[in-house]
C-alpha cells in the first residue's frame, strides 16, 4: 500500500490530499479502485478543483509508468501478437506459432526431458533464421557451444556455397551470448543490469530471446531451511522477467525441474507462488521405448491443455513428429 502522500508529487499538495482523503482516497490502490468520474465530479464543486484535475493528471501519468500503460479492451484488441518460433514445426504448430513475445514460457520436465535441447534449438533457430541476438542464461553449465553448432549445421544445410556457411555459422554463434550463472544472487544482478542497458538503448538492440536454463537450479536452495530471504528473491526474478518480457516484447524463455505431486505424478517445483510468474507453461516427457519426446500445454493463454506435440532429438536438433496422439482436439 502506498500512500498518496509519499509518492512525492508536486501537484499532491495538503489540500488535495484532503479532497482525496474526503473521497476514501488515501493509498494509490485507493485511487486506482475508485470511479474517477465520480471523485472528479465531488472535487468539481469545490474552489480546488482545477489543482485537482492537475493531481490527477500527474498521479496517472505516473502510475502508467509505473504499471507500463493502461489498454482499453480496443487497445488491446489491435496489439500485434508476435510469436518467435522454436524451428520445430511440431511444437511450432502446438504453440500456434512458437514462444509469445513478451511473454514467459516456461519449460517444465523431469531430467532428460530436452528442455535443454528445447533451448539450444530456440536459440539457435533464433540467432540464425531470424537473425536477432540472444541471452543464454546457463545456470547448470549444460549449454554447449559445440551442440548449436551442429545444430546451426543443420539450418545452414541448404546454402550451396562452404563460405556462405562459415560466415553463417560465425554470424549466428556471435548472436548467442552465454552467460554461466550459479546462483540466484548473480542472476538477479544480471537481470536488472540487463533491464538497466535496454532501458538506454531499447530501440537499437536486437535482442529478442532471453533463456535461463535452469530457473530452478539456483531459485531451489535458497527456498526453506536457513534462507528467510529465499522467496522474497524469488518474488524478485519473476518480477524483473516479467517486467522484461512486457517492457522489451522479449520471448523469455526458462526451464525448471519437477518435484513428486499427488499419486507421484511429477509437477512443476517451486510451489504456489512462482506458478503465476509463467505466462505459458509447457510439460515435457520422454518415452525411452520409441525415443519420442512429448510437449503438452499445462497453462496457456489460448491453449486447450489436451494438446500435445512430438519430437525427436536428433544430430541437427529437434525433429517434428508427425501424426502424434492427441488426446482431443
Ligand atoms: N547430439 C545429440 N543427439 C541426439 N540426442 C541428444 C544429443 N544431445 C542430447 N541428446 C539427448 O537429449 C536428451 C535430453 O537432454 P536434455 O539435456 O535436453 O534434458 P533436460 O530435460 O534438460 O535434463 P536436465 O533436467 O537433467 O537438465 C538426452 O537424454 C540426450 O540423450
Amino acid at each position: 500500500m502506498v500512500l498518496l502522500r509519499n509518492l512525492g508529487l508536486s501537484s499532491l499538495t495538503p489540500s488535495v490530499l484532503e479532497l482525496f482523503a474526503a473521497q476514501g482516497i488515501l493509498t494509490a490502490e485507493d485511487f486506482v479502485a475508485h470511479e474517477l468520474h465520480k471523485v472528479s465530479a465531488a472535487a468539481g464543486q469545490r474552489s480546488e478543483s482545477s489543482e485537482f484535475k492537475e493531481a490527477v493528471a500527474e498521479l496517472l501519468s505516473y502510475l502508467e509508468n509505473r504499471q507500463g500503460g493502461w489498454c482499453n479492451g480496443f487497445e488491446l484488441s489491435q496489439k500485434e501478437v508476435r510469436y518467435l518460433p522454436l524451428g520445430c514445426e511440431s511444437i511450432d504448430n502446438l504453440l500456434r506459432g512458437g514462444m509469445q513475445e513478451g511473454t514467459i514460457t516456461e519449460l517444465v520436465g523431469v531430467s532428460s526431458t530436452g528442455k535443454t535441447q528445447m533451448c539450444m534449438q530456440a536459440a539457435a533457430h533464433a540467432a540464425y533464421k531470424l537473425r536477432c541476438s540472444v541471452i543464454y542464461i546457463d545456470t547448470c553449465g549444460a549449454f554447449s557451444a559445440q551442440r548449436i553448432a551442429h545444430m546451426l549445421g543443420g539450418m545452414l544445410g541448404s546454402l550451396v556455397q562452404v563460405e556462405e556457411q562459415r560466415d553463417g555459422l560465425t554470424l549466428a554463434m556471435k548472436s548467442i551470448q552465454r552467460r554461466a550463472y550459479f546462483d540466484i544472487f548473480s542472476v538477479l544482478a544480471f537481470l536488472q543490469d540487463l533491464h538497466t542497458t535496454l532501458q538506454a538503448c531499447a530501440e537499437h538492440s536486437s535482442l529478442r530471446l532471453l533463456i535461463i536454463d535452469s530457473i530452478s537450479s539456483v531459485i531451489s536452495p535458497v527456498l526453506g531451511g536457513n534462507h528467510s530471504q529465499g522467496h522474497a528473491l524469488m518474488i524478485s526474478v519473476g518480477q524483473i522477467l516479467k517486467k522484461l518480457a512486457t517492457t522489451y516484447k522479449l520471448a523469455v524463455l526458462i526451464t525448471n525441474h519437477t518435484v513428486a505431486g499427488d499419486g507421484g505424478q511429477p509437477k512443476p517445483a517451486l510451489g504456489g507462488s512462482w506458478k503465476s510468474v509463467p505466462h505459458t507453461r509447457l510439460m515435457l516427457s520422454h518415452d525411452s521405448s520409441n525415443d519420442v519426446y512429448t510437449i503438452s500445454s499445462l497453462k496457456h493463454t489460448s491453449l486447450s491443455c489436451t494438446k500435445q506435440a512430438a519430437f525427436r532429438v536428433g544430430r541437427a536438433g529437434l525433429d517434428s513428429v508427425v501424426g502424434a496422439r492427441r488426446i482431443s482436439e
